[in-house]
């Protein structure tokens, strides 16, 4: 079937090879433009039927579905583009799920965004295949993080033994689980400042905007981890990196065509990607040198637990040594990486307890029966409740609706229902889709932290990547090595909000609203603004 579509695409052509004996050779001769028109018109019908005939688009022609026992199945999408309009704009994660449930495809879906084969998958079962796969651990790397320097990065690294010398320097190093305890009491003072700043601001104004106090948190958290650095309000050089990584994120978070469609690289670059990072690549170089250069005037030789990430990058030896350039790649992704994740992620929870008073009184109540005095990382460990809080906010609200970015396959990949993922496909798994499956999860739409306290008949999931019914730092080889930071910055700041204040919307204030735009990760559309009154018995 496969090969008789294939070849009922060439033979689209017989007719242009067929013109001589048709029309004489010295007609065309004396035509050259006949010929040239002729083969363009070729060419143009062969694309058409190759793409009418295809399941899955354009990029998905001549039977490249139909390799394993079961076709892939996928919607057409228009001749070129394939179904570029639907991640180019909009809500993605929502139009793929829709697609999927359209074709009947939610245990993969083909589809084509412009010349990329991709697939999707919105099935625990293939998404868990796809992300555990060896032949699955690279990730397609578009221009803007190649030239920003990210293919020296974690990230972007292809998975060959610089990536593994990076994994391993991240796990055993870098968020090792002494080091993340040991940089609690910077997490602690960002906490004091961003609660310091919202009774400020809640006594001037009557409410709160919860993100930018959030945001500050975040950045001098990560930079306090990463750089050991931290910064005051207006701080120059914290308005300079701000503003850097602002651009970043906007360079890599916006849709580029050329990295799909690469003819248009010079006739269509609406956000200007090339050029702008080319500008802002020296003045990041120039700012991680600089900090680089101070750690190696004051650094000690051995970095301690609560060394920051550049002291102990430093102090690697032998195999594990890295070359500055790299260090650059590798400290300024974990700028961009941690800065913005958790800080939208508190918000979304955030936003839930403001919808949801009885969760709130609730998880109060928790918070008040544990801890003695100031919220601690060991208390948040001891708060079932509160972990049911953050895991449903996951599940809800996952910060990378299609786990941020996707993988590569480098070979054929036959999966267990028959299906076989050709080399050089982009895959993605639809968490979003997944989390809001009413098949895997009862009453999805609703917030329900219950559904994660075993204690009350519901689920104990490991979030970390065991479980793909939710799994919102992926999984596999390539998961998220960032992720227990991650959740004990969300737990400890979610905790110290919910006890130093009660939250509620403003007297006249419209109801929450849970509208999302998908940048670099899942926000909300409208900054959750809320009424943060103080608690007498607690003090920043
Ligand atoms: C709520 C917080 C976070 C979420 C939801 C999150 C989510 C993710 C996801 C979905 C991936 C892709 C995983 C995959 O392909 O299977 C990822 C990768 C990654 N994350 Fe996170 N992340 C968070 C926080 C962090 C933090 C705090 C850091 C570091 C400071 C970090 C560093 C990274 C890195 C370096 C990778 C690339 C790993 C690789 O490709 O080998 N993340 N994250």
């Amino acid at each position: 079937m496969a090969m008789a579509t294939a070849s009922a695409c060439t033979d689209a052509t017989w007719w242009a090879y067929a013109l001589p004996a048709f029309l004489g050779a010295n007609t065309l001769c004396a035509h050259p433009a006949l010929v040239v028109g002729a083969l363009l018109l070729a060419a143009v019908s062969a694309t058409l039927l190759a793409w009418a005939a295809s399941s899955g688009g354009p990029a998905w022609a001549h039977g490249r579905g139909h390799r394993g026992a079961t076709p892939i199945k996928g919607p057409r999408g228009l001749p070129v583009f394939g179904s570029i309009f639907t991640l180019s704009r909009g809500l993605p994660h929502r139009a793929l799920a829709a697609m999927a449930r359209a074709a009947g495809a939610q245990d993969l879906m083909a589809f084509s965004v412009g010349d990329t084969p991709a697939v999707v998958s919105s099935s625990p079962g293939v998404a868990k295949e796809i992300l555990a796969h060896p032949a699955f651990a690279d990730r397609p790397i578009k221009q803007s993080a190649r030239e920003l320097m990210f293919a020296r990065a974690i990230g972007f690294a292809p998975s060959g033994e610089y990536w593994r010398r990076l994994r391993r320097i991240a796990s055993t190093h870098l968020f090792a689980p002494r080091r993340v305890a040991a940089h609690e009491p910077g997490r602690q003072g960002d906490a004091d400042a961003m609660i310091r700043a919202v009774a400020v601001e809640q006594a001037a104004a009557g409410a709160v905007v919860l993100r930018g106090h959030l945001q500050d948190a975040a950045l001098n958290n990560i930079m306090g981890s990463v750089f050991g650095r931290r910064y005051g309000a207006g701080d120059a050089e914290a308005e300079r990196l701000k503003a850097m990584v602002r651009e970043g994120f906007e360079l890599l978070g916006a849709f580029n065509w050329s990295d799909h469609l690469p003819w248009l690289a010079h006739l269509y670059d609406p956000s200007n990607v090339a050029r702008r990072c080319a500008a802002l690549v020296p003045r990041v170089q120039a700012f991680v040198r600089g900090v680089i250069d101070d750690h190696r005037k004051n650094s000690a030789a051995a970095a301690g637990d609560n060394a920051d990430f550049v002291d102990v990058l430093l102090s690697l030896d032998g195999d594990e040594k890295l070359a500055d350039d790299d260090m650059v790649a590798v400290l300024w992704e974990m700028i961009f990486r941690g800065t913005d994740t958790t800080a939208l992620l508190t918000e979304w929870c955030m936003a839930e307890l403001v919808r949801h008073p009885a969760v709130q009184a609730r998880l109060r109540a928790e918070v008040d029966a544990t801890v003695g005095g100031r919220v601690t990382d060991a208390d948040v460990a001891r708060m079932p409740y509160l972990q049911a809080v953050v895991k449903e906010t996951l599940r809800a609200h996952p910060p990378g609706p299609l786990l941020s970015w996707a993988r590569l396959a480098t070979a054929d990949v036959a999966l267990s229902n028959g299906m076989v993922v050709p080399a050089g496909t982009t895959a993605m798994v639809n968490m979003w889709s997944i989390t809001h499956d009413a098949a895997v999860w009862a009453d999805p739409e609703a917030f329900l932290p219950e559904r994660f306290l075993p204690s009350e008949g519901g689920a104990d999931v490991d979030v970390r990547g065991g479980d793909l019914r939710l799994a919102p730092f992926g999984a596999g080889r390539r998961v998220c090595p960032g992720k227990n930071l991650g959740l004990v910055t969300v737990g400890l700041w979610v905790a110290r909000l919910v006890h130093a204040f009660e939250w509620a919307l403003p007297a006249g204030a419209p109801p929450v609203c849970l509208d999302e735009v998908l940048k670099l990760s899942l926000e909300m559309k409208t900054p959750l603004a809320a009424a943060a009154t103080p608690r007498a018995v607690v003090a920043a």
